[in-house]
């Protein structure tokens, strides 16, 4: 179908409701048509993600009705067995994201299949507890996580609790592409779902169970929470679905001196007080500092509103707030499992942690100095949690933790996809450890850290290229890096190129060339021979191409100027690229 028919099918078949048709009908512009309709919304990083509106680019009622059908098709190939098993769905705090929740629920049970859907807005790594707890075959949840307020999504989880990887995804999508019109999905109403069974409301029944595993996972459950020897903590669920589960996991371990920023307790489609819901960028902690500085708190968290990143901020000595980064908080919370662990005796021969290529280095030289295996997986969190399930299965490893540097973290075995509910109670749990027993905060972790291992330092820059064009741009820029012929950047010397588009890499120092195991992925990687790397992807949630750096020096000063010069000198070819130099 071309685009014009596309368009004419949405904006006059009556099978759209009226207030889509008159929004495409009051389109105009040209391009705004071909944005609309030039594709469908991609499966990408996190499931399907896109702005909100009419269109098959969009996010609407009936891209969630299309996509759902074939899910439910996938979940019917499973027969009687897997329609019982059924699906569980939740929702975060976004604009339509309860409406889209249960039009999905709606058209699953429209097909015969058992569907439980949350009361109300739940994080994301509940959904994935959830899967498993009620032994379901999938799961859903309505969200676009930390993007801005004008976008929606659709996560999809499988039986193990882990988002849908690329082979799963295909063949989802295979269902969903097979149905080539997009007109006749059907709905149960929600009195006729109920009266079949086929509808169940969740709430409290999983939240308890959920947080009694969240619980096990304190390492000093007896630590002095007392008023008084107590941490301060500030925490702000940024108007998402992080507050009530935050809030009782923190209470039921016994900290008592918990604030939440009141302006951002609540649910907001708007997310009103900040410019886009994401705990990586400073804005986000403008008011949690606020509080911060009245209650001379210790620590600030932050959580995204599907609640499965962590963002976390510290006061300094001289009562300022720093935030830091997602590799920093993952390498204390490495440090802290690990190393206590191996000193209550509890640390198995196994052990092993997982994270992303995008994040740091310095990871896997903690691992190695405690004698834990680290693996590599592909940037998502869905693969970090394939492996544990690999791990799990396969007897080969013991996951101890897994992270990514984008404020992704987990510990445990009984949610399979980041949770910032578990970041939070283990990252309260260390400050007040180090703290009460070894009388030094965070900073004088990573500090001895970085003495040990050398200092790692990393940051990250993205630029946003909306749209089809935007898309195009992305690619011109990947393809000039890919076929850049460097050996050093900024004085640093190269010591392997990995190109996982291409499954291959090259050793500078060798010349050799070998196979990469990780599945294709549009990404370019250059580790340093010293430790570090630049990385370059495009991003699968947003309109953006991502460059990671990381550098290794041998003191805090040289690192600094390591890492501005090597992304002073990334950013200007990618000037240069762009202006056609190249
Ligand atoms: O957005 P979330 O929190 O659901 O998180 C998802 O997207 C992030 C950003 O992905 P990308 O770099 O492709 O944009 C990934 O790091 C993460 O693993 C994935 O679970
Ligand atoms: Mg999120």
């Amino acid at each position: 179908m071309s685009i014009q028919d596309r368009y004419r099918l949405w904006s006059e078949n009556s099978y759209f409701d009226e207030e889509t048709r008159l929004e495409l009908k009051n389109i105009t512009d040209p391009q705004e048509i071909e944005e609309r309709f030039y594709t469908d919304l991609e499966f990408g990083t996190g499931g399907l993600r896109g702005i909100i509106g009419a269109g098959t680019n969009r996010m609407n009622k009936y891209v969630v009705r299309k996509v759902t059908q074939g899910l439910a098709e996938c979940v019917c190939d499973q027969g009687e067995e897997g329609m019982k098993r059924g699906v569980v769905i939740a929702y975060d705090s976004r604009r339509f994201s309860p409406e889209f929740a249960l039009e999905a629920a709606l058209v699953l049970a429209r097909n015969g299949i058992k569907v439980y859907l949350f009361e109300a807005l739940r994080p994301t790594p509940e959904l994935s507890f959830a899967v498993r707890y009620l032994q379901a075959l999938a799961g859903i949840v309505v969200t676009a996580s930390h993007n801005p307020k004008s976008y929606n999504g659709y996560k999809v989880y499988w039986e193990d609790g882990g988002q849908v990887p690329p082979a799963k995804a295909d063949q989802i999508l295979a269902r969903i592409n097979a149905r080539e019109s997009w007109l006749g999905i059907e709905t149960l109403t929600v009195e006729d779902a109920k009266q079949r069974g086929l509808l169940q409301i969740i709430g409290q029944d999983i939240d308890n169970p959920y947080l009694a595993r969240v619980h096990e996972l304190a390492l000093y459950p007896e630590l002095d929470k007392q008023k008084g020897k107590d941490l301060q903590i500030v925490y702000s669920p940024l108007h998402g679905a992080g507050n009530m589960l935050v809030r009782k996991a923190l209470a039921e371990l016994g900290f008592s001196s918990v604030t939440v920023v009141a302006e951002q307790e609540h649910p907001d489609p708007n997310f009103t007080t900040v410019p886009y819901p994401n705990p990586e960028i400073p804005a986000t902690f403008e008011l949690a500092r606020k509080y911060g500085n009245t209650l001379e708190a210790d620590l600030l968290l932050a959580t995204d509103p599907d609640a499965d990143r962590l963002g976390v901020a510290l006061r300094t000595p001289e009562g300022d707030y720093v935030q830091l980064t997602g590799n920093q908080i993952g390498i204390i919370l490495t440090y802290y499992i690990l190393s206590q662990k191996k000193a209550l005796g509890i640390l198995p021969d196994n052990a092993a942690i997982i994270k992303t290529v995008a994040s740091t280095d310095l990871a896997d030289q903690v691992a190695q100095y405690f004698n834990v295996r680290a693996e590599n997986v592909l940037t998502g969190f869905k693969f970090i949690a394939e492996k544990e399930k690999e791990m799990e299965e396969g007897g080969w490893g013991s996951f101890q933790f897994g992270f990514e540097e984008s404020y992704g973290y987990l510990a445990g075995d009984f949610v399979r996809d980041k949770d910032a509910i578990i970041a939070s109670v283990i990252l309260a749990e260390a400050a007040l450890y180090y703290q009460q027993v070894e009388k030094r905060n965070f900073f004088a972790v990573l500090n001895s850290i970085y003495q040990q291992f050398g200092y790692y330092l990393e940051d990250q820059e993205s630029l946003t290229f909306e749209g089809k064009r935007g898309k195009e741009e992305m690619a011109l820029i990947m393809d000039s890096f890919r076929n850049l012929d460097i050996h050093e950047m900024c004085g640093i010397l190269i010591g392997r190129v990995d190109d996982y588009e291409q499954r291959t890499g090259k050793d500078l120092r060798t010349g050799e060339n070998y196979s990469l195991k990780l599945p294709r992925s549009n990404v370019l990687r250059y580790s340093f021979a010293e430790g570090g790397f630049v990385m370059v992807r495009p991003s699968g949630t947003e309109p953006k191409i991502k460059f990671y750096f990381s550098v290794r020096g041998a003191t805090l000063e040289e690192a600094e100027d390591l890492l501005h010069g090597v992304k002073e000198e990334v950013m200007c070819r990618i000037t240069k690229i762009r202006a056609g130099k190249f």
